[in-house]
C-alpha cells in the first residue's frame, strides 16, 4: 500500500519538496535556489523552466532520500508562490517569457489607470482584492501586449496562462492538465471569489481572452497523474493550493478566528472567517483560504512584500552578514539607546498602505549606528508590519482569535525576531514542531484527496508547538516604539512619488 505523501513547495527564492509518512513525518527532503532576475528597477522575473527543473530535481531529491520509491507515493501536492504569471505555448509546452513575479511593479501605470477609470470598487467587490500590480491580471495584459505575436497567438488558441501551479501541473502531467485550484485563481483579480468562476467582465477590463484561461479547480481531487517516466511510475496528484492558504492548512487553522503569519521572502497573515467573505475597512484583501470537501472557506489577508527579503537585503546588499541566521544574533548586540527603524518599502508598501510607488527609508540615524542596529531595524520593521495587520484584522472581524498567532516560514527560526515579534504584538507567538508548515498543508491535502488522511479533525491535533515566546515588553515601552514607527511609515508615504 502507498503510505507517503509528496509534497512540492514551489517559492519565490528556492523550490523545496518534502516525503511525508503517515504520520506527518518529514521522510526526506530536496531544496534548491535557482537565479532571480531584476531585468529593470521594480521588475522581478523567474526563468518558468528553472522552477519546472527544480521542481523535478528535488521531488527526485526527496524520494531519494527517503528511499521511497514512486509507487510507494500515495499522492504528489502542490504548493506555489501566487499571483506569478507563468505564460507558454501550448504547441511546444514552452514559455513564451520568463515568468512575472507577484514583486513584480511594471504594472503601476496601467493599475492607475485603471484606477482612473473609477472601477476599482467593483473589482473589490468581485475579487476582494486591491488594484495593485502585485496580482496577476495586468501582468497577464502585460505580456499579451509587449511579446511579439503573443495576442495573435491567444486568440488562435495557442497560449495557456498559469500561475506556478498551473505550469507544474501541465509539465508533470505532460500536458494533460490546464488547471488552477481556488486559491491561486483568487489571487488572479480574474476571479469571482463568491462563485469561484472567472469573471466575464474583469476579463474584458483586463482584456484577457479566455482561452487562455486554465480550469478553476478545489483544493482537493483528481488533477491528473505524472509521466512514468519523469520519477520511475506515475504518481497521482491530488491536493494544490497558494503557499499562502497552504501555510494555513499545516497550521491547522480550521476554526474561523484562528490566524497564522509566514515569514518568508514576504509575510502573509491570514485569517480565517469560515463562510463569511469579510469586506476589509481597512485595505487588507478578502481571499479564499481554501475549499475541501466542496465547502468553501474564506480569509482576511494581510500581505507585506519585505520581511526576509530586508535579511536578504542585510546579507547581499550590504554584506553586514553572511547568512540568514546571522541577523537575529547581531540585532540582539545593537546598542538598546538607539532607537532606528527602516521602512523595507524596497518593492512599494503592502497592507494596509499598498503604495507602489513608496521606497524604503531609515529613520534615526546617529554616527554611532551600525550593522547590529541596522539588522535590529530590518527585523523589527516586520514586527512592526504584522503589529498593523493584526490591528487592522481585528477591527475588521472582532472574532479574530487574539490568544496566539500561529507563525512559521525561514525567519520564523529566528529566536531574537518571534521574541520581538511576542513583544511589539502583545499576543503570545506560537511556533510549531513542523516548520515546514506550507509544504505539510499541501501534503495534507493531497493525502486527503488521496484518502491517506481522510480526517481534518485528526490532523488538526496532530499540530505540536515548539515554542510561545510570550510578550515581555511593557505597555508603555511597546507605545512609544509604536508611535515612531508610525510616524517613520507616514514620512515615507509623504515622500512617496516625490524622488526626482
Ligand atoms: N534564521 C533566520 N533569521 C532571519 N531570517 C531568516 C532566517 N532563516 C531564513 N531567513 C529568511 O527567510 C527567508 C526564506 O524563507 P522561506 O520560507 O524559505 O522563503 P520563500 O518561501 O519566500 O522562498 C529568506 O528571505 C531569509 O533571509
Ligand atoms: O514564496 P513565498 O513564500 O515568498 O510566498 C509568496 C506569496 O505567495 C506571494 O503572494
Amino acid at each position: 500500500m502507498s503510505e507517503y505523501v509528496l509534497a512540492i513547495d514551489q517559492g519565490t527564492t528556492s523550490t523545496r519538496a518534502i516525503v511525508f509518512n503517515r504520520d506527518y513525518r518529514n521522510c526526506g527532503s530536496g531544496q534548491q535556489e535557482f537565479p532571480q532576475h531584476f531585468p529593470r528597477s521594480g521588475w522581478v522575473e523567474h526563468d518558468a523552466e528553472d522552477l519546472w527543473r527544480t521542481a523535478v530535481e528535488t521531488s527526485r531529491l526527496a524520494m531519494s532520500s527517503a528511499g521511497v520509491s514512486a509507487c510507494e507515493i500515495a499522492a504528489i501536492g502542490i504548493t506555489n508562490q501566487r499571483e506569478t504569471v507563468v505564460m507558454w505555448d501550448r504547441r511546444t509546452g514552452r514559455p513564451i517569457h520568463k515568468a512575472i513575479v507577484w514583486q513584480d511593479r511594471r504594472t503601476a501605470e496601467h493599475c492607475a489607470r485603471i484606477r482612473a477609470d473609477g472601477t476599482e470598487q467593483d473589482i473589490g467587490r468581485k475579487t476582494g482584492l486591491l488594484l495593485d500590480p502585485y496580482f496577476s491580471a495586468t501582468k497577464i495584459a502585460w505580456l499579451l501586449d509587449n511579446v511579439a505575436g503573443a495576442r495573435e497567438a491567444a486568440r488562435a488558441g495557442h497560449l495557456a496562462f498559469g500561475t506556478v501551479d498551473s505550469w507544474l501541473v501541465y509539465k508533470l502531467t505532460g500536458g494533460r492538465r490546464h488547471v488552477i485550484d481556488v486559491t491561486n485563481a483568487s489571487r488572479t483579480m480574474l476571479c469571482n471569489i463568491e462563485t469561484a468562476e472567472w469573471d466575464d467582465s474583469l476579463l474584458a477590463l483586463f482584456n484577457v481572452p479566455k482561452a487562455i484561461l486554465p480550469e478553476i479547480v478545489g483544493n482537493t481531487g483528481d488533477f491528473g497523474e505524472t509521466g512514468e517516466a519523469l520519477f520511475g511510475g506515475r504518481i497521482p496528484i491530488r491536493g494544490i493550493a497558494g503557499d499562502q492558504q497552504a501555510a494555513m492548512i499545516g497550521q491547522a487553522c480550521f476554526e474561523p478566528g484562528m490566524v497564522k503569519s509566514t515569514y518568508g521572502t514576504g509575510c502573509f497573515a491570514l485569517l480565517n472567517t469560515g463562510a463569511e467573505r469579510v469586506t476589509s475597512q481597512h485595505r487588507l484583501l478578502t481571499t479564499i483560504a481554501y475549499k475541501i470537501d466542496g465547502q468553501m472557506h474564506y480569509a482576511l489577508e494581510g500581505s507585506i512584500f519585505i520581511a526576509g527579503a530586508a535579511v536578504q537585503w542585510l546579507r547581499d546588499g550590504l554584506g553586514i552578514i553572511d547568512r540568514a541566521d546571522r541577523s537575529g544574533p547581531l540585532a540582539a548586540a545593537a546598542d538598546a539607546g538607539q532607537i532606528v527603524y527602516l521602512v523595507p518599502a524596497f518593492t512599494g508598501l503592502g497592507a494596509p498602505w499598498w503604495d507602489p510607488d513608496a521606497r524604503g527609508a531609515l529613520y534615526g540615524l546617529t554616527r554611532n549606528t551600525g550593522p547590529a542596529e541596522l539588522a535590529k531595524a530590518a527585523l523589527e520593521s516586520v514586527c512592526f508590519q504584522t503589529r498593523d495587520l493584526l490591528r487592522a484584522m481585528r477591527k475588521d472581524w472582532p472574532r479574530a482569535d487574539e490568544t496566539f498567532l500561529r507563525v512559521d516560514g525561514g525567519m520564523a527560526a529566528s529566536d531574537w525576531m518571534m521574541q520581538r515579534l511576542a513583544d511589539i504584538v502583545g499576543v503570545p507567538v506560537d511556533r510549531p514542531v513542523v516548520h515546514e508548515t506550507t509544504a505539510l498543508g499541501a501534503a495534507w491535502l493531497a493525502g486527503h484527496g488521496a484518502q491517506v488522511w481522510p480526517d481534518m479533525q485528526g490532523f488538526s491535533q496532530s499540530w505540536k508547538r515548539d515554542h510561545r515566546f510570550v510578550a515581555r515588553m511593557d505597555e508603555g515601552e511597546r507605545q512609544q516604539l509604536v508611535l515612531g514607527w508610525r510616524a517613520a511609515v507616514r514620512s515615507t508615504l509623504d515622500f512617496s512619488g516625490k524622488q526626482p
